[in-house]
């Protein structure tokens, strides 16, 4: 689903790579916790998957796709495939909780009897139903974030990156956007999910990916957050 190749990118008028000679395989299906500390390239190595960036070196692959060499006018398809959860929750402050999920699907183009059909089931997916009409002030943290997974996973992505979802929330909240996010992986949603909390990736044992100063320093199955031995 996604595969990196000696991947090294190189921020203009930067020495050191962000990321460094990274190769890895995420499979469809897997989730994949993305970790390391503060700068080690987690928030890049999202970017270029999502060609937000594109490598100084190595190629990018997504969804059989090399990304270097997609034109232009192919990303916002290849973007559709890709649904994105930010630590900053990011929703739209003048819409409703419907609006804003729904407004995902017309800027695709989709008709409204299917946003009318799709929006209600995935609001209740989340555990939103009978917020529709609130506005994005008029709701809690969890709830914000439980909008942007709706609007995420409305289009029902083959792939969900979560860049620190869980950063703004305090454990138990945090807890409820995991349960979400692993039900979302159970149908078939590939996730990969950059964290720095420690006690969400010990308890779900899911891969675990590390980065330290660009480079791939640990690649675990069933991982846990530091490694032990
Ligand atoms: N636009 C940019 N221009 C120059 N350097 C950048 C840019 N974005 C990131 N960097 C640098 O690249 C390195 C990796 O940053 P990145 O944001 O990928 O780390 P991260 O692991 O996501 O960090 P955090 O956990 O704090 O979000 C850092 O040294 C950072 O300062």
């Amino acid at each position: 689903m996604i595969r990196f190749e000696n991947v090294t990118k190189v921020y203009e008028g930067q020495k050191r790579p962000a990321l460094a000679d990274v190769s890895l395989e995420i499979h469809k299906g897997e989730f994949v916790f993305l970790v390391g500390s503060s700068g080690s390239g987690k928030s890049t190595f999202l970017k270029l998957a999502l060609r937000e960036l594109r490598p100084s070196r190595g190629r990018v692959f997504v969804a059989g796709k090399e990304l270097n060499r997609l034109s232009s006018w192919k990303v916002p398809k290849l973007r559709r495939q890709i649904g994105t959860v930010f630590q900053d929750f990011r929703l739209l402050p003048n819409k409703t909780v419907f609006e804003n999920v729904a407004f995902a699907l017309q800027v695709i183009g989709r008709p409204r009897s299917h946003i009318e059909r799709v929006v209600p089931d995935v609001l209740a997916l989340v555990g939103l139903d009978g917020k529709e009409d609130r506005m994005p002030d008029e709701l809690s943290g969890g709830e914000q974030q439980r909008v942007a997974v709706a609007r995420a996973f409305v289009n029902r992505p083959k792939i969900l990156i979560a860049d620190e979802p869980t950063g703004n929330l305090d454990p138990s909240t945090s807890v409820g956007i995991m349960k979400l996010l692993d039900r979302i992986n159970r149908t078939g949603t590939t996730v990969i999910m950059a964290t720095h909390d420690a006690k969400i990736v010990d308890q779900m044992r899911k891969r675990v990916i590390e980065l330290e100063g660009g480079r791939l320093v640990r690649d675990q199955n069933r991982g846990v957050y530091g490694y032990q031995g």
